[in-house]
C-alpha cells in the first residue's frame, strides 16, 4: 500500500536538512514524497510580487539575484557529483528565468501565481536529484502541475486528481519512491494556481485520498499537535491523539501546524494521518484518525483576522425570512459564516475581512442596520463529546475566561467544539490562562455519556 510522506518547508530548509531525509522514508514499499519550498522562499517570492505591483523592479530583480544565488550554493551543498550538479544548476536558472522574464512586466494574477509556483519546483528538483544520487534506484518526479487540478468552484478536482495520478503511477509498476511538489497546482483553465499559504499540507491528504494511501505523514518541527498554540503559550504539550473531526475544527480555527482543509480528504477516506518531527523522528507525534478515545477537553486553536457584523431587521420581511436573506447574501459573495449567534429580530456573523466586505455590508443594509466589529479572533476549544455532557470542561472554561469580554459564544454548533469570540488583542492572555488554569488544571477526561445521547445522535 501506497504512504504519502509530506515535508514541510523547515524540513527541506537546508541542504543539510535534506540529507536527513531519506532516513525517514519507509523501506517497505511505494511511497510519494510531497515536498513544500525551502523555508522563507515563498516569503520572499511573495515579496518579489508584492514589489512589482508596487513598481519596485530594480528591488524585486536585487531580491530575486539574492535567491538565485542561495539556490546555487543550496545544490552546490547538496550535490557533490560535478555533472549532477551542472545539470541541476541549469534547471535551477530555468525557475529563476522563468521569474526573470516576467520582472519587465505588468504583474497579473497568473504571474504572480507562476512566481510563487516556482519555490516547490526549485524544492523538488533538487531533492529529486539528491534523492536518486543516495538511493541508487529509480526516483521519479511527479509534476504536480499535470495532476492537482481545482474546479471552477476553486475547490480540488477530486476526481482529475485521482485519474491523472492513477494513470501516471501505472507508468512506473516498479518504483518505490516519487516525489511531487505540494501547494502549487492548476485552475479549471489550466493557468497556474496554489492551495493558498500552507498549502502542502492539503496538497498531501489530497494525493493521499486520491491513492487511497495506507497512511499519510506530515513531518514539521515539533512533536505533534500541541494543545495550545506554542508559539505564543507557554506549557503546551502534545496531544498523542484526536479524531478526524477534533483535528478538522482545530485546524480550521486557526492550528497553523495544518492547513484548514487539509483533514478532510483524509477523513473522507479514514485513512489516518501523523504528524512527525522531522528533527526528532523518534518521537510519537500525533495520529489523527476514526478510532474512539477518550472525551475531554483536548485542545485550543484560534483564526484571527475576523470580523463581527451585527445585523438587526428593519422588518421588512418576515421572521422566517430573514436568515435565509442573510445566508443568501454570503452565499452571493462566496463568503464563509464562521461563527452565527441568533436573536428574535437579529444575528450576529463572524467572518473573514475578505474583499467583498464592503458589498457584503451594503446588501445586509437592505435587511435592517448593520454595526461592524474589527480585531475580533475565534477561540476554538475542542475536545470529544465536550458539549453534550454534564461534564465540567465548558464551565471551566468559562470560570477561566470571566473577565474577558466575549463578543459570540458558540455552544452546540458541534458536540466536538465550543467556540468563542474575543477581540484580537486578548488572544495571547486568553491562550495562556486556558493554559494554565483549564489544561493544567488535572481535569479529567470524559468519561460518561449517557445512553440518551447516544440514542438522539443514533436518530440524527
Ligand atoms: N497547536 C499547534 N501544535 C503544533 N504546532 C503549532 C500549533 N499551532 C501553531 N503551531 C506552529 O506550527 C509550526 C509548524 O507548521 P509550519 O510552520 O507550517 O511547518 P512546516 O514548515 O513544516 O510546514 C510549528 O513550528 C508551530 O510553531
Ligand atoms: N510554500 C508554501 C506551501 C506550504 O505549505 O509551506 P509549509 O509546508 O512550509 O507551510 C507556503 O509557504 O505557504
Amino acid at each position: 500500500m501506497m504512504k504519502v510522506l509530506k515535508f514541510g518547508g523547515t524540513s527541506v530548509g537546508t541542504a543539510e536538512r535534506m540529507r536527513m531525509l531519506p532516513a525517514l522514508l519507509p523501506t517497505d514499499g511505494p511511497h510519494i514524497v510531497v515536498l513544500s519550498a525551502m523555508s522563507g522562499t515563498t516569503n520572499v517570492l511573495a515579496t518579489i510580487v508584492q514589489q512589482l505591483y508596487a513598481g519596485h523592479r530594480p528591488a524585486a530583480a536585487a531580491q530575486l539575484d539574492r535567491l538565485r544565488v542561495h539556490y546555487h550554493g543550496v545544490a552546490r551543498e547538496l550535490l557533490p557529483d560535478a555533472a549532477v550538479l551542472a545539470n541541476a544548476l541549469l534547471a535551477v536558472d530555468t525557475c529563476f528565468d522563468a521569474i526573470d522574464a516576467l520582472l519587465p512586466l505588468l504583474p497579473t494574477l497568473t504571474s504572480e501565481r507562476i512566481i510563487l509556483a516556482q519555490g516547490e519546483l526549485l524544492s523538488t528538483l533538487l531533492f529529486h536529484r539528491y534523492l536518486t544520487g543516495i538511493l541508487g534506484q529509480t526516483v521519479v518526479l511527479l509534476p504536480a502541475l499535470e495532476f492537482m487540478r481545482l474546479r471552477p468552484d476553486h475547490e480540488p478536482d477530486a476526481s482529475f486528481i485521482e485519474n491523472q495520478l492513477t494513470d501516471m503511477l501505472s507508468n512506473y509498476p516498479e518504483c518505490q519512491c516519487f516525489i511531487t511538489q505540494g501547494y502549487i497546482c492548476r485552475d479549471a483553465k489550466k493557468c497556474v494556481d496554489n492551495l493558498k499559504r500552507g498549502g502542502s499540507d492539503y496538497s498531501a491528504t489530497l494525493i493521499g485520498a486520491a491513492v487511497r494511501a495506507s497512511e499519510i505523514q506530515i513531518w514539521t518541527d515539533i512533536d505533534g499537535l500541541h494543545n495550545n498554540d506554542p508559539r505564543v503559550v507557554k506549557g503546551t504539550y502534545p496531544i498523542r491523539e484526536l479524531s478526524f473531526d477534533e483535528a478538522a475544527e482545530l485546524a480550521y480555527f486557526g492550528a497553523k501546524i495544518l492547513h484548514p482543509c487539509s483533514v478532510l480528504p483524509a477523513w473522507e477516506h479514514g485513512i489516518p494521518l501523523r504528524l512527525l518531527n522531522t528533527m526528532q523522528p523518534e518521537a510519537p507525534g500525533t495520529l489523527i484518525s476514526s478510532r474512539g478515545h477518550a472525551g475531554g477537553i483536548k485542545a485550543v486553536s484560534v483564526k484571527d483576522g475576523l470580523l463581527v457584523l451585527k445585523v438587526c431587521s428593519n422588518r421588512r420581511i418576515v421572521a422566517y425570512d430573514f436568515l435565509h436573506a442573510v445566508f443568501d447574501i454570503f452565499k452571493r459573495h462566496h463568503t464563509t459564516i464562521d461563527l452565527v449567534a441568533t436573536a428574535e429580530t437579529a444575528v450576529s456573523l463572524a467572518v473573514e475581512e475578505v474583499d467583498a466586505m464592503p458589498l457584503i455590508v451594503a446588501d445586509l443594509q437592505k435587511l435592517g442596520h448593520v454595526t461592524v466589529v474589527r480585531d475580533v479572533s475565534v477561540v476554538c476549544v475542542v475536545g470529544q463529546q465536550l458539549v453534550r455532557s454534564s461534564y465540567d470542561g465548558p464551565q471551566l472554561v468559562f470560570n477561566a475566561l470571566r473577565n474577558i469580554d466575549l463578543h459570540m459564544i458558540s455552544y452546540g454548533g458541534s458536540v466536538n467544539s465550543l467556540c468563542l469570540l474575543i477581540n484580537a488583542s486578548n488572544k495571547v492572555s486568553v491562550l495562556q490562562i486556558l493554559n494554565d488554569r483549564v489544561f493544567n488544571a488535572g481535569i479529567g477526561p470524559l468519561l460518561h455519556v449517557s445512553d440518551d445521547q447516544e440514542v438522539t445522535e443514533l436518530v440524527a
